[in-house]
């Protein structure tokens, strides 16, 4: 059985590999919604409270108005620079890779299973018109292409 869920978050982020508007420092109302799979247990299965009271808190404290960030963006090592010089604290999301919905997908896929969710699927909304559908296949998959890059690199 699948229960859906939605959330929501605010963030800023940048994609410093595409050379048009996207390079630019700018804003999203990110959209999630979640496709649990859950298991029945007489009329109920997991309560919806059950998955809020770990997703919300978890949103709000790593990605609401915070900034997803790659380490390999130049802009990374100039917001750490200034934050040991003046002491201010900006909430950063780090990733590995460009701050792309398919890297935001990966990424946040990874943690709510950490959490101890078993996700089928998780849709990612950028924009009015752009949402990508990450399925648990595509998660696999990209598990396995960066445990192949990890390898190559060492
Ligand atoms: N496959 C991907 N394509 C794009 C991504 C992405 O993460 N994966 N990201 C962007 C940009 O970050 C951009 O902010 C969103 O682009 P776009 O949907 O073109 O934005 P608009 O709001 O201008 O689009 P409308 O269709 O006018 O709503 C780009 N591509």
């Amino acid at each position: 059985m699948i229960i859906q869920k939605e959330y929501k978050f605010y963030a800023a982020h940048r994609n410093e590999e595409l050379y048009d508007k996207c390079r630019n420092l700018h804003g999203h109302r990110y959209g999630l919604r979640c496709f649990f799979e859950v298991k029945r247990s007489g009329a109920l299965s997991t309560l919806f409270g059950d998955f809020d009271a770990k997703i919300e808190p978890y949103l709000k404290d790593q990605y609401d108005h915070g900034m997803l960030i790659h380490t390999g963006d130049s802009l990374y090592a100039t917001l750490q620079d200034h934050m040991q010089r003046t002491g201010e604290r900006f909430k950063l999301k780090v990733l590995d890779g460009p701050t792309s919905v398919e890297n935001l997908a990966h990424k946040m896929f990874t943690e709510i299973t950490e959490m101890g969710f078993r996700l089928q699927q998780l849709e990612v909304r950028e924009t009015d018109t752009s949402v990508v559908t990450y399925t648990r296949d595509d998660w696999d998959e990209h598990n396995r292409d960066m445990a192949a890059e990890q390898a190559a690199a060492n």
